[in-house]
């Protein structure tokens, strides 16, 4: 069978698939050798003929290390292997055993190329010790490309928390058998530059979490009319500007007819946008394929009643911003439902469903998910969706300028408009993440909300099957 490149593990469901691969026949040996060659080509190739540093530790990362050093010495490449602390492993044991080089002592200082980081991986525990930290920061400081074997040591693999502050920046990671949760997360990720994932044959975990791959996004069909591909009501409120910039996004983003449902005309309304001035009365009509509710919206007594009336209209939802903060156990509607919290807003969702804000992300947006039967994209730098049913999709990296106001507007627009072309929530939460990550991505630095609507149908070209 294939090995799946796209899953993110746990540290144990990680044991457990390498476990699986040992009990079908692949002495867990040869895993580290594969894997320890894979690194060593890493560091050959990024080398390109400069010398390289491996820096192994006790356990199995270690034991990689070994391997690396190995295939780095067969090839020509100058290798100097320092042992911070002897393997106790049987696979690092006979990994050391087979390295015929020399192996230095952890107080040598070695310098120059590439330091090839094997300190620990996913099996780290508790913060370096002094000593080893002081290790890997002076040899760090001394080679001019930094590269980690599976995890930056430093950093734990569940939850990506760093856990000895000042560790060094690496220039890549090269994850081993399969993604880890760290290397998508926050404080973690930014530190392990560009990533790579080596296959050892590591097969799908059933329900594992797995990276947003791109959506295959279908044109109109041939008979295809503004209503069939999906009419999306957009709600105004206290401040239309908000829902100006979802319903542009939105006009871009699939939706054949995208309806601004206000009680008065706002200004600034393109004329290729419909404003309703029927406002709510609009929800009435049987076309309206989806609702967006929440940019703009405020939160007085006539927001919540603006909310409520979204969600008895019973048609597939987005519920953003200042909507989440008002969203209760008890508010109407049974109908597909789009959660996009930030961490504020996620705080406050939390305490108004009566549910912890301790734990990771991706277990924080999956019980919401489930307490509020709603997908739940959880937005930050490691942005993620959760389903009611238990799957979690994990956002890769996207442009960290998408830090400005009103991109979340744009993002929950894109969404929306998805979910009027075909009401499948967690779909189309799914659609509206790549979308806004690769319109950032086409809009380059320093952009704004509205040149990032308006650089949607591009990020739609891109998708188009
Ligand atoms: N298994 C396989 O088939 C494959 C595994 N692979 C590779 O194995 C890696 C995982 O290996 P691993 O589980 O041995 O963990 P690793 O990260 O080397 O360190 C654990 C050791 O460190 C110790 N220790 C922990 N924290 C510490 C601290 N702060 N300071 C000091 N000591 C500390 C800990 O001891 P203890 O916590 O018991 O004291 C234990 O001795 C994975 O990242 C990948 O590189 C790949 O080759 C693919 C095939
Ligand atoms: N540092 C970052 N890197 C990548 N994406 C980011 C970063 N900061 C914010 N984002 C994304 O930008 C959007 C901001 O949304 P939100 O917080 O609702 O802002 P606003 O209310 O101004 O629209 C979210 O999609 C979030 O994931
Ligand atoms: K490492």
């Amino acid at each position: 069978m294939p090995a799946d490149l796209t899953q993110v593990l746990d540290v144990a469901a990680m044991r457990a698939a390498e476990a699986a691969l040992i009990v079908g026949g692949t002495p867990a040996q040869e895993l580290m050798e594969t894997a320890g060659r894979a690194l060593g080509e890493w560091a050959r190739r990024l080398g390109a003929g400069r010398p390289v540093t491996v820096l192994c530790g006790p356990g199995n990362n270690g034991g990689d290390g070994y391997v690396a050093a190995r295939h780095l010495s067969e090839h020509g490449v100058p290798v100097t292997v320092i042992a911070a602390r002897a393997p106790t492993t049987p696979e690092a044991m006979t990994a050391r055993a087979l390295y015929a080089g020399a192996v230095q002592e952890p107080e040598v200082m070695a310098s120059g190329g590439v330091l090839l980081d094997c300190l620990f991986g996913s099996g780290l525990s508790r913060p370096l010790p002094d000593d080893l930290f002081a290790l890997l920061t002076g040899l760090a400081d001394r080679h001019a490309l930094r590269i980690a074997a599976d995890l930056p040591s430093g950093i734990e693999a569940n939850s990506g928390a760093v856990l000895n502050p000042g560790l060094p920046m690496f220039d890549v990671t090269v994850a081993l058998g399969a993604w880890k949760h760290a290397h998508y997360a926050m404080p973690a990720a930014p530190l392990m530059g560009a990533l790579r994932l080596v296959d050892i044959g590591v097969q799908a975990v059933p329900g594992a979490a797995r990276i947003l791959a791109k959506p295959r996004i279908a044109s109109p069909a041939a008979d295809a009319h503004k209503y069939r591909r999906g009419l999306l009501a957009v709600l105004a409120g206290a401040m239309p500007g908000a829902a100006l910039l979802s319903a542009e996004a939105a006009q871009r983003a699939g939706a054949g007819y995208v309806k601004l449902l206000a009680s008065t005309r706002p200004e600034g309304v393109a004329p290729s946008l419909v404003c309703d001035v029927t406002d709510l009365a609009a929800l009435a009509d049987p076309r309206v394929a989806a609702i967006l509710v929440g940019p703009g919206l405020g939160r007085s007594t006539e927001a919540v009643g603006r909310l409520n009336a979204a969600l008895v209209a019973d048609r597939p939802v987005v519920i953003d911003a200042d909507a989440l903060t008002l969203l209760k156990p008890e508010s109407p509607g049974t109908a597909p439902r789009v959660l996009t919290p930030h961490q504020g807003e996620m705080a406050a969702l939390e305490a108004a469903f009566g549910l912890s804000a301790i734990g990771p992300r991706r277990a924080r947006a999956l019980a919401l998910a489930v307490a509020a039967r709603a997908v739940v994209l959880l937005k930050g730098p490691d942005s993620l969706i959760a389903s009611p049913d238990g799957y979690v999709t994990i956002g890769p990296r996207a442009s960290t300028w998408l830090s400005v106001a009103g991109s979340g507007d744009v993002l929950a627009g894109m969404i929306a408009s998805r979910l009027a072309v075909h009401g499948d929530a967690h779909r189309a939460a799914q659609e509206g993440l790549w979308l806004h990550g690769e319109a950032a991505r086409r809009c380059g630095p320093a952009f704004t909300a509205g040149d990032l609507a308006a650089a949607t149908g591009y990020a739609l070209s891109a998708a188009l099957l």
